[in-house]
C-alpha cells in the first residue's frame, strides 16, 4: 500500500475567461508522502498558492484530482480540511488574543487533549523562541513573531497533511534557523508536509522533494540534490533560476501579461 498522504492528478484551475484567462495550474500532478518535506517553488504568480488553497478546499479545480489521506478533496472538502493543517501566506487575524492563547485555541478546536495541546504550544514557543512575546497581546507583537505564531497555530495539532504558504516571510535569521529545525520536526513526527517558499538556498537543506512550477506547469521534480546536479551552478537555486529563466525581464515571460 501507498503511503502517499496526498496526490494530486492533472489540477487546472483557470482564473477569468476571454483574452484576461489566467491558467493558474495546467496539469499538475504532484505527491507528498508520510515524513516528507515536499517544497513548491515558482516565480510570482506561478501558481503554487493556487495549488495549495485547491487542497484545503478553498478553491475548486477545474479538472483533477486531488486526494488526502484517501479522501477525494474535491468531492469532500470538510473532510479533507479536516485532515489538514495550514498556515495561510496571510496571517489569520488574532486580534484579542495572546500567541499562546492562540496557538493554544487551535490546537483545543484541532481535538487534542488539553495537556498535550499545552505541552506543544509551550513546546513550540520556546523552540521557536517566542517566550518574550508568548503573553503580549497580538496586537503589539512584531510582523516576525505574529508570523511564527502562524507557524505554530499550523504546528500544534498536525494533522496527516500541513500545509505552509512561505513561513519565513519577516522572520529573521536566526529564528528562521529555529523555524526550518521545527518544519523538518513535523514530518519526522510523520506527517506530510506541502510547503511553498522563495526561500531557495534555506530551503535545500530540510527538504525532501521539490517541485518548481513555471505559469501554472511543472517544469522539474525531484530531489534537491538530483535538481541541482542536473543544472549549472550546482545549488538547488541555481538550478532553480535556470528552469525558470528568471534571469529575463518579467515581460519577456510573461507577453500575455505585459501587453495587458
Ligand atoms: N482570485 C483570483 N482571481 C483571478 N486571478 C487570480 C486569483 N488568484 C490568483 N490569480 C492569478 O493566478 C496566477 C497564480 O497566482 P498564485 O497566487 O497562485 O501564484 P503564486 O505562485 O502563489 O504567487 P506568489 O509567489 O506571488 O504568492 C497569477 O497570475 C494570479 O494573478
Amino acid at each position: 500500500m501507498s503511503d502517499d498522504v496526498l496526490a494530486i492528478r492533472d489540477l487546472h484551475k483557470r482564473y477569468g475567461s476571454g483574452s484576461r484567462a489566467v491558467q493558474a495550474n495546467d496539469g499538475i500532478d504532484l505527491t507528498a508522502s508520510a515524513g516528507q518535506v515536499v517544497c513548491l517553488l515558482g516565480h510570482n504568480g506561478a501558481g503554487k498558492s493556487t495549488l495549495v488553497n485547491q487542497v484545503v478546499g478553498i478553491a475548486a479545480p477545474d479538472r483533477g484530482t486531488i486526494r488526502l489521506a484517501g479522501v477525494d478533496a474535491v468531492a469532500h472538502p470538510a473532510r479533507a480540511r479536516a485532515l489538514a493543517s495550514v498556515q495561510a501566506q496571510a496571517n489569520v487575524p488574532i486580534t484579542g488574543l495572546t500567541p499562546r492563547r492562540a496557538v493554544d485555541l487551535v490546537g483545543r478546536i484541532r481535538g487534542g487533549r488539553r495537556a498535550d495541546v499545552r505541552r506543544r504550544t509551550a513546546h513550540l514557543l520556546d523552540a521557536l523562541d517566542l517566550g518574550p512575546w508568548a503573553d503580549v497581546p497580538a496586537e503589539k507583537v512584531s510582523g516576525g513573531v505574529a508570523r511564527l505564531t502562524a507557524f505554530a497555530m499550523a504546528a500544534v495539532a498536525p494533522g496527516r497533511l500541513v500545509v505552509l504558504d512561505e513561513p519565513t516571510n519577516d522572520v529573521d535569521p536566526v529564528r528562521r534557523r529555529l523555524l526550518w529545525r521545527e518544519i523538518r520536526a513535523i514530518a519526522d513526527g510523520g506527517a506530510a508536509v506541502l510547503l511553498v517558499t522563495h526561500n531557495v538556498l534555506e530551503a535545500e537543506t530540510v527538504v525532501d522533494h521539490v517541485t518548481v512550477l513555471d505559469r501554472g506547469r511543472v517544469v522539474a521534480q525531484g530531489t534537491p540534490a538530483a535538481l541541482s546536479a542536473a543544472h549549472p551552478g550546482r545549488s538547488l537555486e541555481d538550478a532553480y533560476i535556470h528552469l525558470v529563466g528568471q534571469a529575463q525581464p518579467a515581460a519577456a515571460r510573461h507577453p500575455q501579461e505585459a501587453a495587458r
